[in-house]
Parts: C-alpha cells; structure tokens; sequence
C-alpha cells in the first residue's frame, strides 16, 4: 500500500515532510515529490501548486508515476458554514467546480456532459477519519466543498457558492483532485482545516492562519496514516 499525501501550498505539506523516514525527492513536470516512510508505510508527498490545473496535473503524476494507491489530500479552507470556525476541521463527501459553468445550454452550474456536479469521496477513509477524530475527542464537519480557480474573499460569492452547492466550505483544488482520482479508481480523502471565511477578511485571515491550519490539518492526516 503506497499513500499519496497532496497539498496545494509549500506551507500544507512542510509539517509532513519533517515526520517522514528515508526520504528523498525527485524533481518531475515541475513538481517534487518527496518519498518516505512514516510508521512503517510507503508514503509520497508533494505540493501541486495552487488551484485545479496544477492539482490535477500532481495528482496524476502521484497515481500514475509514484504507483499511489490511495490519496489523501491535507490543507486549508475557506468557511461557508456558520458552524466552521477557524481551525476546524472538515472532510469531504463529495466536492463540485463551483467556477464550472455551461448554463447557457440549460445545464446546472458545475455540470458537463458525462460529467457529475458532486464527485464522492472514498466511504471507508471517511469512515477511518471519524474513528480518528472520535479516539482523539476531536470534532470533525462532513460536508460538501466547492472548488473553483478563485481565492473567493467576497460574502456575497460565498453565499452563492453556499446556495447553489449546498457547500460548507470553499478551496481551490479539492474536486478536481478527486475526478482524478475517480477516473483512475484510486481511494481518495480530502480534508481541509479552517484558514477564514472566504469574506472580506479572509486574505488577511489567510495570512495569518495558513500556517497554523495546515499544521491541524497535517497532524490529522498523519494520524490517519497510522489506522490506514
Ligand atoms: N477564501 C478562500 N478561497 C479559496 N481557497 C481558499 C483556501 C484554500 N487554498 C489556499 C490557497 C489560496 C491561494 S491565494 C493566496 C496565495 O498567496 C501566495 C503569496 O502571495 C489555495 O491553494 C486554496 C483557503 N481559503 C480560501
């Protein structure tokens, strides 16, 4: 079993990197890509680069040249949910490309031919994650999160990303990260811990808690890794 762990920001995955054993890097597309050990487990870790293009291009590269058979995604996230506060932790269920948008032809927003709105995540990681946070008394939100090529800081593209996706959390990467990993049949788990709320505080907000929310998000991913 090898894991994929995937961010989008160098900040997301430094807090890994330092935990793993036997690690190397190696430079490929542009990216690099960090393998190791951690707890006895093959890992790979890499940062893609911010927003769906570079996402989908690591994930590929992580499934389809690294031989990953699961992949984990660890960073942070804009709220939609009230309930979401900074640092808070929230898993996917499913996620849509809240920026994907042929309505002209009658389509639903983030819908294309043989395409789906909300892509799944994979149950049984879900399942693994809530037995995690419950062995830890940590509180963990499921939910959908829309994913779209903007660092969204405006309450009112917020609210309508919130309405028409039913999401509770908004991010750059997320979806496109798992229609890969769909199409290729390869188990994959987002998770996202609280950096703002996506209004017109969140690139302030951003700045000031990228790094301590990629460390949440990070220490949960890695104590997945070991029930995995
Ligand atoms: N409100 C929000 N809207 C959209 N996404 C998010 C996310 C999730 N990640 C963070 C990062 C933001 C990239 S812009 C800042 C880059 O600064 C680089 C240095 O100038 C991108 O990889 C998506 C947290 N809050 C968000």
């Amino acid at each position: 079993m090898k894991i994929a762990i995937m961010g989008a920001m160098p900040e997301e995955i430094e807090p890994l990197i330092g935990q793993l054993e036997n690690v190397s890097s190696s430079l490929y597309a542009s990216n690099t890509y960090y393998e190791g050990i951690y707890k006895g487990k093959e890992v790979v870790v890499a940062y893609s680069k911010i927003g769906k293009v570079f996402a989908a291009l690591t994930a590929t590269i992580l499934i389809e040249k690294f031989d990953c058979d699961i992949l984990l995604f660890s960073g942070v996230a804009g709220a939609i949910s009230e309930e979401l506060k900074i640092g808070d932790l929230i898993i996917a269920e499913g996620l849509c490309q809240h920026d994907l948008d042929i309505t002209a032809f009658g389509h639903p927003y983030g819908y294309v031919p043989e395409g789906e709105v909300c892509v799944k995540t994979d149950k049984h990681l879900r399942q693994i994650a809530k037995t995690v946070a419950e062995k830890k008394g940590i509180t963990l939100k499921e939910g959908v999160i829309a994913t779209g090529d903007q660092f969204v800081a405006d309450p009112e593209r917020k609210k309508w990303i919130g309405e028409t996706f039913k999401a509770d959390a908004l991010e750059m990467e997320g979806a496109s990260v798992a229609v890969v990993c769909d199409a290729l049949n390869v188990p994959c788990f987002i998770l996202r811990a609280i950096s703002d709320s996506a209004d017109m505080d969140a690139s302030f907000n951003f700045d000031e808690f990228l790094e301590s929310s990629a460390k949440v998000s990070a220490g949960f991913i890695l104590s997945m890794v070991e029930e995995i």
